[in-house]
């Protein structure tokens, strides 16, 4: 199987080794700085009247920093299919996929589950990397619908399945710690592709297997 060239985004996708059947996806985020990303943080605390020097502050501009490039730093993995032999043509649904990612307007994290699912074409994919591929994304500063799209459109693109559908339901902590404090309020955002997204029962159904809908 020949898979398609990645789409415009941060990522880099290269065909590994047992072409066809892998495909080795490695992050391209460029432009990170820790040192000056540790001063900043410095800076932070200073200007919000905070004493840096103290033995509890001492290091935790590093840790800062080190813990908002963990955060934004995707994982390399093998997107590994397989031949589709017995022909499958019902929904895989990968459900409840914990998410986390930060919030592009305070950089904050919202956090909840997504449900992937896909209609076998050709190939099948390890089910592993639905969830990878959710990682993949989350791994950015972002906003909920943006993430949702790039999961499903990555899926299509990679894998040409069928249909492609990705939900997303997330608490923002923007929205909960600050600002309205809608404390326990989640935000449920939906992309879908081919079958999925033309055939309103192939949706239904999607739907139903989610536990979204009844
Ligand atoms: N559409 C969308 N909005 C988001 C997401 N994450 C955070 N936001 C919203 O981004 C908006 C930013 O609005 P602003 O009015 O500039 O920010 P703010 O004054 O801090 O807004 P409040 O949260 O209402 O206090 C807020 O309404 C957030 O709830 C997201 O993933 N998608
Ligand atoms: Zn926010």
């Amino acid at each position: 199987m020949t898979l398609a060239a990645p789409p415009a985004s941060a990522f880099d996708a290269r065909a590994g080794s047992g072409a066809g059947k892998h495909l080795h996806v490695v992050h391209g985020r460029e432009n990170v700085d820790l040192d000056a990303a540790q001063r900043a943080v410095t800076d932070l605390l200073v200007a919000l009247g905070q004493d840096p020097t103290s033995e509890h502050l001492a290091d935790t501009p590093k840790r800062v920093a080190h813990a908002y490039v963990e955060m934004l730093s995707p994982r390399e993995f093998n997107l590994t299919t397989f031949p589709n032999d017995e022909g499958y043509d019902e929904l895989v649904l990968a459900k409840a996929i914990p998410m986390q990612s930060l919030c592009q307007h305070h950089l904050l994290p919202f956090r909840g589950t997504a449900h992937v699912g896909y209609l076998p074409g050709d190939r099948i994919l390890g089910l592993s990397k639905l969830a990878r591929v959710v990682d993949l994304f989350a791994r950015d500063l972002q906003v909920q619908e943006r993430l949702t799209q790039q999961i499903a459109n990555w899926l299509q693109d990679h894998l040409a399945p069928k249909g492609v559908g990705v939900v997303i339901e997330a608490e923002h902590m923007c929205m909960s710690l600050r600002g309205v404090r809608a404390s326990g309020s989640r935000t449920v955002t939906s992309a879908m592709h081919g079958v999925l997204r033309e055939d309103a029962r192939s949706r239904q159904e999607f739907f139903a297997l989610t536990g979204l809908v009844g």
